[in-house]
């Protein structure tokens, strides 16, 4: 064993390198923060798993500098529709084709290994972080002032132990840091197995369309997800008597494709049984070790956002670790990460449930006796993104736990692009007395209606005069009179400002 002094030390090791700990590793990287990723496996996970992300997850791409490489990898998203069983539509979630406030487009599809491969090239940026592959995490043990973290090299055997400020479990569903935090799992109550299928196309088949289709057949209720390039998505429900292993079977998985697609039209790349949970970690920190993506949360994956949720929470988590490590906030700052983020998340989960329900069609069914849902009149389906649970947000004004809009800035760059991943004061210039200097708020970057048009209007419309932004976007609190604004500005330690990635 390596005594404390000799042992390489870092500010945080991140366990696991999935899209999750690969964003949290550029975040703090961005920051300045020391940071190690250990991972078990090789390389990048070949095979696909997430599909889906939003306007959100770019805009973080877009904070550590990797969403102009990112978008070369991706396709928009239509949408998708809720079919019966006949083919009638039943809902319609059609997604804009125009940006959202967050200055980008609401909904892209992608093929993960791709998405990784950009996030791990982007770590080379920074040299105070580093990746090591095939190293398999065994052992965590806190003490007064770290943790020991004991990993095994798998390439040769070895063992091998760091030091860290800070353990981040973004290890997966069946992650190790949460077992050694402790933490039980809440369970929401939706399990069930679903046969996941990806397809490479051989030829073209344009007639499976851009959107995504829920064939909600209570006899076999389906999913298909046009991927990137020639990659085709169907997931299907594996009903109660069938086995997990034959169900997996090619010809069992052509029988079951049939409908759609036969082995002239594709190759199977992959095809096995998922189950998917519903579950939230109960404890998402002990001290110094901490959870984030599906070591913290699982879900169906009808809304398309399990791993969305794992991008906010490298989002919310990374300025929040660098303020303690680097700024010397207090720790418990920390504990404002689940108390934000575990809401939020439960939210998104509860809806993908309901979702999961309707594709079940008995909800369906329920809808129509309800009146809702009315014969060849789809219901337009609207998601709106849930608001932070309580934490930072300060006082109850208005748009406090929102995220903020990304403006265009007069010079033709964005907000984000100027702000970094950093805090921001909104100002309309024309309420802003002179007399509150820039130098008075220390780490705190203020635009004005001077740098982007937009902000007098946005504010306006919201009834406010300034509004402050942490480094995730999320509105931290707003003033609706220079009052409001001095009680603001009181009520914040100013934390140093972070530049925006090159
Ligand atoms: O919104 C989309 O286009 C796809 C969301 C999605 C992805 C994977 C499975 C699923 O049921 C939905």
């Amino acid at each position: 064993m390596q005594d404390k002094s000799t042992a390489e030390d870092f500010d945080v090791v991140i366990v696991g390198r999935g899209p999750v700990g690969a964003t949290l590793a550029n975040l703090l990287g961005l920051c300045g923060v020391r940071t190690l990723v250990l991972e078990r496996e090789a390389r990048a996970y070949h095979l696909p798993r997430a599909v889906h992300f939003d306007d959100e997850c770019m805009r973080v791409f877009q904070t550590i500098g990797l969403a102009e490489t990112i978008l070369p990898h991706v396709i928009l998203s239509p949408g998708m529709l809720f079919l019966d069983a006949a083919g009638r539509m039943l809902l319609d979630w059609s997604r804009p084709q125009t940006l959202t406030p967050m200055g980008w487009h609401l909904s892209y599809r992608f093929h993960q290994p791709d998405l990784e491969n950009v996030l791990i090239g982007g770590l080379a940026r920074w040299p105070h972080v580093s990746l090591r592959n095939r190293c398999d995490v065994f052992a965590l043990d806190q003490d007064e002032d770290g943790v020991r973290v004991r990993y095994e090299d798998l390439s040769n055997g070895r063992l091998g132990e760091v030091r860290a400020g800070y353990v981040i479990g973004c290890d997966g569903a069946r992650s190790l840091v949460r077992r050694f935090i402790g933490s039980g799992m809440d369970d929401l109550g939706f399990h069930e197995r679903w046969l996941v299928i990806d397809v490479l196309l051989k030829r073209d088949r344009d007639d499976l369309g851009d959107y995504s289709l829920q064939h909600c057949d209570p006899r076999r209720p389906a999913t298909y997800v046009r991927g990137t390039g020639t990659r085709r998505r169907w997931e299907i429900t594996v009903l109660p008597d069938e086995d997990s292993q034959e169900v997996a079977l090619p010809a069992k998985v052509w029988e079951l494709l049939s409908r759609w697609i036969t082995p002239d039209d594709a190759e199977i790349e992959r095809a096995a049984v998922y189950t998917f949970h519903s579950v939230i970690a109960q404890q998402w920190r002990n001290d110094r070790l901490l959870l984030a993506g599906d070591s913290a949360h699982q879900t169906p994956p009808f809304l398309g956002q399990g791993m969305c949720a794992g991008i906010r929470d490298a989002a919310n988590l990374a300025w929040k670790l660098a303020a303690v490590i680097r700024d010397g906030a207090p720790p418990h700052l920390l504990d404002t990460y689940q108390s934000e983020r575990q809401p939020h998340v439960r939210e998104f989960i509860e809806l993908a449930i309901r979702l999961g329900g309707v594709i079940n069609t008995k909800a369906i069914e329920a809808g129509l006796a309800a009146g809702e849902v009315r014969e060849n009149a789809p219901v337009k389906l609207e998601v709106k993104k849930p608001l932070l649970g309580p934490g930072l947000a300060l006082g109850d004004l208005p748009l406090a736990g929102h995220l903020v809009p990304q403006f265009a800035l007069r010079d033709g760059s964005r907000s984000d692009d100027r702000i970094g991943y950093g805090h921001v004061l909104l100002v309309d210039s024309s309420a802003t007395p002179p007399s509150r200097p820039a130098h008075s708020l220390p780490g705190i970057e203020i635009l004005t209606s001077n740098d982007a048009e937009a902000v007098g209007p946005w504010l306006r419309e919201h009834g406010i005069i300034a509004a402050l932004v942490r480094p995730d976007r999320y509105i931290r609190g707003t003033a609706r009179n220079e009052t409001d604004l001095d009680r603001l500005m009181a009520a914040i330690t100013p934390p140093t400002h972070v530049p925006s990635a090159a």
